[in-house]
């Protein structure tokens, strides 16, 4: 569904991005590891179109991506839950909700309010409360489900729990598994390596702009010399 072939990418003269290849099927949890600055950032900006690439190929559902604006990338079916979750601080939840909801695809069953509220109860209590007087984790819930509203064929996640506490991030990856459940396809990025192995397929670990490692949650739980190399856990 998404295929990354041998990306470059560049802030200025700086290289950030040395020949990054990784592929998302239908249906599939494939993970983006490493350890801070290494460049999974990068790698989900210039899928979105946000860091133009320089050289090689992204394709999404047989569509070559790479050099669209975001908007007609994000139209294309892939729904981002950006770092730092970016809602309307002066929208209420709903209208964050509402703000972005579209069915470009015609998914025969879309997503509705009460669809997604099902998925996060939690944001149900606090529909008419401003984005800014949500907590982080309800922020980041909102984040999800601004994304869920536009019916992505891909959803990506950049630091999908990051500074959330541990009952928080429970209800986050709750919810991720549900929608792989229902069979989305997810690009996660994320440190909390005990849930991610329990809800991936397969994970990709990144190092100084490369993808240094690729495998699946049973080669990466067995391997701790991998993990205190590129993960620092
Ligand atoms: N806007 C920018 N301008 C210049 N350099 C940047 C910019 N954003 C990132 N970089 C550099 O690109 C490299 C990759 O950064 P990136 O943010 O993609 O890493 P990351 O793996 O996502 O890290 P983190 O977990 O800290 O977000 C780093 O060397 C970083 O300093």
């Amino acid at each position: 569904m998404l295929e990354v072939e041998n990306i470059e990418t560049f802030y200025g003269k700086s290289q950030a991005l040395f020949g990054v290849s990784l592929e998302v099927c239908e249906g599939e949890v494939v993970t983006l590891l490493g350890r801070n600055g290494m460049g999974k950032s990068t790698t989900v900006r210039s899928i979105m179109g946000l860091s133009p690439v320089r050289s090689g190929r992204i394709t999404f559902a047989g569509t070559a991506i790479h050099g669209l604006p975001s908007y007609a990338i994000a139209r294309l079916g892939i729904g981002l839950v950006p770092e730092g979750r970016q809602i309307f601080p002066n929208l209420t939840v709903r209208e964050n909700m509402l703000a972005t909801a579209a069915n470009r695809l015609g998914v025969k069953t879309p997503y509705t309010l009460d669809r997604v509220l099902a998925i996060f109860p939690r944001l149900a209590e606090r529909l008419g409360h401003f984005g800014n007087q949500l907590s982080g984790g309800e922020q980041q819930m909102l984040a999800v489900v601004r994304a869920l509203m536009t019916n992505p064929r891909l959803l990506i996640l950049d630091e999908a729990t990051e500074g959330l506490a541990p009952l928080i991030r429970q209800e986050i990856w709750r919810a991720l598994t549900l929608l792989r459940e229902n069979g989305h396809a997810i690009l996660l990025i994320d440190k909390n390596l005990d849930a991610l192995v329990q809800i991936a397929d397969r994970h990709c670990i990144m190092e100084n702009g490369r993808i240094v490692w690729r495998g699946t949650s049973e080669d990466l739980t067995a391997d701790d010399t991998l993990k205190s190399r590129y993960l620092g856990v």
